[in-house]
């Protein structure tokens, strides 16, 4: 451990169900800082974050929804590095948030999934502008990069996959980000997948699933006592080749997200995708 100052770090959607774990794990790491907490909810304005964390001791940071005056104030520390948001809030006000941050200086990492491929290119070419380090990660967990490395060299010896990705009913955006993602990084090959052989027709709208990019098809299930499950799963004659990855625990994504903290703040322009940063 060096002795240079902790990182100021803000958490957006601090009473939420990734805001708790990472005011949790943001408190609990020696080289950050926790400086602020936002969340719009109405309940939670003025609690501590870390007893809404589940931590036995208050870290003194309440929650508010003033995010623009946080963001003021993270950016007047003038010592040490540069402050650092993490956003894990809704699909509809991630973009406007990391507009903010960055014309604030406040470096983004973003786990809010939902945004457009209109919405990260405007965002990159504002960070670029601005200089200014930004994460864009659709999933923190290293088991779903590793899921999409050996879907990416599946990829290339099968022609037919499908992605389902299986999360809880209170999931606001479909499909997932990462299934998204991982259509694209599919996609990258050039190749087009699940040439038909028949004529289809679908007697109840949307029975095949959404149709991604090169032919891919996601399908999204959402049911209470699922977190976030996805599968990949490719064909060809005589054998069926299923990738599958699952989480039990929202603190399998703080390893992922403690990096990108600490990365960000090496970077001079958006990134997109926790491998770009391992
Ligand atoms: N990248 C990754 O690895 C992962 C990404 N995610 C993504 O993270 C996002 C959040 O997920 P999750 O924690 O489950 O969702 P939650 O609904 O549990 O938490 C979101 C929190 O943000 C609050 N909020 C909503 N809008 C704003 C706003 N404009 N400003 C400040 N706070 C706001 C919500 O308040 P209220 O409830 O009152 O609306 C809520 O407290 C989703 O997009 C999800 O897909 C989730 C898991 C992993
Ligand atoms: O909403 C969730 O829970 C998750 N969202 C992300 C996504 O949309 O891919 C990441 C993970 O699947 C959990």
């Amino acid at each position: 451990m060096t002795n240079q100052a902790p990182i100021p770090v803000i958490v957006n959607g601090a009473a939420g169900k990734m805001g708790r774990e990472v005011v949790k794990a943001v408190s609990q790491a020696p080289d950050l800082n926790l400086l602020g907490a936002i969340d719009s909810s109405p309940e939670h304005q003025g609690k501590d974050a870390g007893e809404l964390a589940g931590l036995s001791e208050p870290l003194e940071v309440p929650i508010t929804n003033q995010l623009e005056p946080m963001l003021g104030y993270v950016a007047g520390e003038r010592q040490g590095p540069p402050g650092v948001i993490v956003d894990f809030t809704h699909p509809d006000s991630v973009y406007d948030n990391v507009r903010s941050a960055i014309a604030y200086g406040i470096r983004p990492v973003v786990g809010t999934t939902g945004l457009s491929p209109a919405q990260i290119q405007n965002l990159a070419d504002f960070a670029e502008k601005a200089s200014t380090g930004c994460l864009i990660i659709p999933n923190f967990s290293i088991g779903m990069v590793l899921l999409q490395q050996a879907a990416v060299t599946a990829s290339q010896y099968f022609d037919h996959v499908e992605i389902i990705e299986l999360h809880h009913n209170q999931k606001a955006d479909a499909p997932s980000g990462t299934a998204i993602q991982t259509a694209e990084l599919l996609a990258e090959l050039g190749k087009t997948f699940n040439s038909a052989i028949v004529e289809e027709t679908e007697k109840i709208a949307g029975a095949r699933g959404s149709l991604a990019g090169e032919g891919i098809r996601i399908h999204s299930v959402r049911l209470p006592g699922l977190i976030a499950h996805q599968e990949v799963i490719f064909g060809a004659p005589g054998q069926i080749y299923t990738l599958r990855h699952d989480t039990s625990d929202r603190a399998c994504y703080m390893p992922g997200v403690l990096l990108a903290i600490r990365k960000v703040l090496q970077l001079k322009s958006l990134v997109y995708g926790l491998e770009k940063i391992l």
